[in-house]
């Protein structure tokens, strides 16, 4: 009996003999009937699950059209109302009840050569706080863009949840809330459990931590990042190293990519120099913080000091200007970058922009219109071309919108924002907008790590992820934007993670031998060779 027949009466003949084009098409033109977000959300989470090769098909050849339904803005309205829309699991919940048994329950996952999961405690989702265990959505995003924007297999990804309660009210009074119904513990040692029990699992796996409270995004990514700060599990196997905090580095590497184009387009306008430059952080928390020290290690390795890097940046958090002689205990992770004693003390956004006159204002504060017509104007007077990156997600929480920020500064600005924004006509001129947001970075770092079978993803690789990222724009790109535009997110991932392979290996920490005697152009080959390639039926 031939298949064919063997396959009669499971779908209608159209079906059985149809292409690529066939099912892509259907799903596409279903996702267009849907009316708002999030029931374009709800299907496309349920064509991923029963029709995956369709569901990438589609995501990857309308990748800038469905991204916003899968990732950031929609995402995040998911994740809030996750209780009430879950239909059935589609990530490894792993619950603060359960400490003691989660090797035991990893083991159960249906997939086992798992290479890359990311995981969340839902304690900081995008700028919406903390929703506990609906977090899990923003796991699944972001393991979405590593197969639609890398090529990682999906059956090799793992979306996590740690539920370690929440203190949001509203869920904890909501009778339809999935989570455990307690205060949130902070308890390193379920951490260090999570931790090893993955390594012990799941050998080959990279961990992207995500979306986690600035001083949990911290102290876990310096308690596990490095091979020798290993954890000892319980049978005395140290596990260390293999993963890294998205929000902390992958921002950092995709900002830093953002900023140094900024720079040049500034630059040819002005004749500023990276000499010049005064940049303001509006948030001083894991992103901000994180990006700051991205953009600290950039100056550092052009030439200037640590102490001269330094004095270009000015954080601000929600108690002003962050200083050494402010009278609060400043947490860890702001001491770095505080302003000496003996400075002024600002305590608005206007006082900063006003006295500090920055070339660049960077926000990652999660408040919505924080950016306003007031600082907006004045970084258009101060500056010929002022470099605005309002980032924080999801849109209603972006600083400034692109509209605003072209209106005000008469088109002068040079912008990105971590949602997308639409392009701007203005005084008849079209301008088209950046979106600086980790998913630019993410795919190609995790996927450069995975192929490299990197032990460890250290300050180099990131760095140079962010280098290959700047570097990757074409000939109808570098003119005017920032970043390479998203239909060729594969390909720069590609790029991206030959360079952060090749930074593996430089630095010893490429476990695959292969690497070693090739060059750049066969490792890009290699990389490119490896990418999942959906095609449906
Ligand atoms: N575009 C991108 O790729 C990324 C964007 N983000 C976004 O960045 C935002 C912040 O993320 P995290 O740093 O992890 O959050 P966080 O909660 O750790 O930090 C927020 C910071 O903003 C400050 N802040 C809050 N209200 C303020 C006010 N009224 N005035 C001045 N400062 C204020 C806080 O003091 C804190 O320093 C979120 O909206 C997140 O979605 C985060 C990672 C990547
Ligand atoms: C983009 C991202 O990672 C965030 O907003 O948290
Ligand atoms: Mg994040």
């Amino acid at each position: 009996m031939s298949t064919a027949t063997v396959q009669r009466g499971l779908a209608p003949a159209s079906i059985l003999q149809g292409g690529v084009v066939d099912s892509v098409q259907r799903a596409l033109s279903q996702l267009n009937a849907k009316d708002t977000p999030i029931e374009k959300y709800i299907f496309l989470s349920q064509l991923r699950s029963t029709a995956k090769d369709t569901f990438y098909r589609l995501l990857i050849d309308n990748i800038i059209d469905i991204c916003p339904y899968v990732y950031t803005p929609t995402v995040g309205a998911a994740c809030q109302l996750y209780s009430n829309i879950y239909r059935k699991p589609d990530a490894l919940y792993l619950s603060y009840q359960d400490r003691g048994h989660l090797a035991e329950i990893m083991s159960n996952w249906p997939q086992k050569d798992i290479r890359i999961a990311v995981v969340s405690d839902g304690s900081r989702i995008l700028g919406l706080g903390d929703l506990g265990i609906g977090g899990c959505q923003i796991s699944v995003g972001k393991l979405t863009l590593y197969v639609g924007g890398a090529g990682i297999k999906p059956e090799g990804t793992l979306p996590i949840i740690l539920d370690m309660g929440t203190n949001n009210e509203a869920l904890l009074n909501d009778p339809l809330y999935l989570g455990l119904k307690m205060k949130r513990v902070y308890d390193d040692e379920f951490m260090d459990e999570f931790y090893t029990a993955t390594r012990t699992v799941f050998k080959d796996c990279l961990i992207q931590f995500e979306d986690f409270s600035s001083e949990s995004a911290f102290k876990y990514l310096d308690r596990y990042r490095y091979k020798k700060n290993a954890v000892i599990s319980n049978d005395g196997t140290p596990y260390g190293g293999k993963c890294f905090n998205d929000d902390i580095q992958g921002t950092g590497a995709v900002i830093l990519a953002g900023f140094i184009n900024a720079v040049k387009l500034a630059s040819a306008a002005s004749g500023r120099s990276l000499f010049d430059q005064r940049i303001v952080f509006f948030g001083a928390g894991s992103a901000g913080v994180g990006v700051a020290m991205q953009l600290v290690e950039f100056f550092t390795r052009n030439g200037f000091t640590l102490e001269e890097a330094k004095q270009k940046f000015y954080l601000v958090d929600s108690k002003g200007l962050v200083t050494d002689d402010r009278g609060d205990k400043l947490p860890e992770h702001k001491k770095a970058l505080s302003r000496k004693a003996g400075g002024p003390q600002y305590r608005t956004l206007e006082e900063i922009v006003e006295n500090v006159r920055p070339t660049a204002l960077i926000g990652l504060s999660t408040v919505g219109g924080a950016f306003n017509e007031k600082v907006v104007r004045m970084m258009a007077e101060f500056k010929t071309r002022p470099i605005i990156f309002p980032l924080s997600n999801p849109s209603h929480l972006s600083e400034c919108t692109f509209e605003d920020a072209i209106k005000w500064t008469n088109g002068k600005v040079i912008f990105a924002s971590g949602s997308p924004f639409k392009a701007v006509t203005y005084n008849s001129k079209t301008y088209e907008s950046n979106q600086g947001n980790n998913f630019l970075s993410f795919p190609g770092i995790g996927l450069g790590c995975i192929l490299s079978k990197a032990n460890e993803v250290n300050d180099d690789m990131i760095y140079e992820s962010a280098l290959a990222l700047s570097e990757s724009l074409d000939e109808t790109e570098s003119a005017t934007l920032l970043y390479p535009r998203l239909h060729r997110i594969r390909d720069v991932s590609a790029t991206i993670a030959t360079r952060v392979a090749q930074a593996a290996a430089k630095t010893g920490v490429a476990e695959n031998e292969k690497l070693y005697g090739m060059s750049t152009e066969q490792i890009l080959e290699y990389i490119k060779s490896k990418q999942y390639n959906p095609s449906p039926f």
